[in-house]
């Protein structure tokens, strides 16, 4: 296996009719300025083409698998091909092409885990899009958790970690409605999200003891049970159990109170009960520049914290700074892998 800074990152090319192509390319121009990472994008070189054309770029692409991509990255984008069944036009999302959006995502995880490239980045996908075409998974944190599983056997928790400069922020139940949410928060489920990022923050992110601070799931963490019951009876026990096993960690903290300056300051990670309880804060915080990465997985998995954001894709007014973000995150997250390995 070549050594760490010898390998590229995989990136997939997300819906093709979305901004993934422009931001993608984005970040290749500014290589030198912005001190882009070298990635791979897994996509459709005919897509790519068309894209640099409307937004007007002089961008050489050049077709390569993962091992020539390092040597390309500084002439040219190095793509490893795959081809979209049905034409892409910006904005306009197609769930024909499904096979070759969720293929880009498989390739991505392969090629990671057989260790040609270092890790992956995802270029942001439309579920509704893919639900069309029969996609079973809410989400690629689901998708990659599944493809984890498949090649090595061990059933995984995958966390969604939204990371920002200024919050780090993770959601205990995901991409399921809120009216599921209170049956879904169990024990079992708080204590081991709580585990795995408690985990991941000290030997990924290089953070010795982190501060853990758990949000309540109703007004006011429950009002002492006036105002629901799960904070007291659910939440309050594991966060017991996690402190007497040494973790620093505090809870169930009123939602609404634990996200300003000051708060923030106490801790590294919140742990939060549904995904808008999490997301909320991270994107009004930060939605230039925090990294959507999945903890909990045998390979490094970010992306960028946007969407697909359809009606800018080939418009050229797309930001590249989440995806920037996503790509030097992970590259910083293997730097850290192989010096804990070696
Ligand atoms: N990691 C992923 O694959 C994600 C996928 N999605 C998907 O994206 C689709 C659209 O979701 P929305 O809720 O509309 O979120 P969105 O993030 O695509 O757009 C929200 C707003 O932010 C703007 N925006 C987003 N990215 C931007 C960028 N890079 N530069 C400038 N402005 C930007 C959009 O124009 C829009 O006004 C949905 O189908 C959703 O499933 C959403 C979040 C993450
Ligand atoms: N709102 C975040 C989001 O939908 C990203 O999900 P995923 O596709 O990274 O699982």
């Amino acid at each position: 296996m070549p050594p760490m800074r010898d390998r590229p990152l995989a990136l997939t090319m997300g819906d093709p009719a979305g901004i993934g192509l422009d931001i993608s390319l984005a970040v290749w121009m500014n290589r030198q300025t912005w001190r882009t990472p070298p990635f791979l994008l897994i996509g459709d070189p005919a897509a790519l083409t068309d894209r640099a054309r409307l937004l007007g770029h002089d961008v050489a692409i050049r077709e390569t698998d993962c091992e020539g991509a390092i040597d390309t990255f500084e002439q040219a984008l190095p793509v490893l091909p795959l081809t979209c069944t049905a034409a892409v036009t910006p904005c306009q999302p197609d769930s024909a092409n499904a096979g070759a959006i969720t293929g880009a995502i498989e390739t991505a995880v392969r090629l990671t885990m057989e260790g040609t490239a270092s890790a992956i980045v995802t270029n942001p996908i439309a579920k509704s899009v893919l639900y069309d075409a029969g996609f079973r998974f809410p989400g690629h944190t689901e998708f990659l958790a599944d493809i984890g599983e498949r090649l090595t056997g061990e059933k995984l928790l995958p966390i969604m970690m939204l990371a920002g400069p200024k919050l780090m922020a993770v959601p205990v139940t995901i991409h399921i409605p809120l009216k599921d949410v209170p049956a879904q928060l169990t024990p079992d489920l708080i204590y081991r999200t709580c585990a795995i990022t408690v985990r991941d923050l000290r030997d990924r992110f290089g953070l010795a003891s982190p501060r853990v601070a758990v949000a309540g799931l109703n007004p006011h963490a429950g009002e002492n049970g006036a105002l629901g019951l799960e904070d007291d009876a659910v939440i309050r026990p594991v966060i017991e159990r996690l402190r007497a096993e040494g973790v620093d960690i505090t809870g169930p903290l009123p939602a609404d109170t634990m996200f300003h300056d000051r708060a923030r300051a106490t801790y590294d990670v919140a742990i939060c009960m549904y995904h808008d309880q999490a997301l909320i804060p991270a994107k009004a915080l930060g939605f230039d520049d925090s990294v959507n990465v999945t903890l909990g997985l045998p390979f490094i998995r970010t992306s960028p914290d946007h969407g697909t954001a359809f009606t800018l894709a080939g418009k050229g007014i797309a930001r590249a700074d989440s995806l920037l973000a996503a790509l030097t995150m992970a590259q910083q997250l293997g730097r850290n892998a192989s010096k804990g390995k070696s």
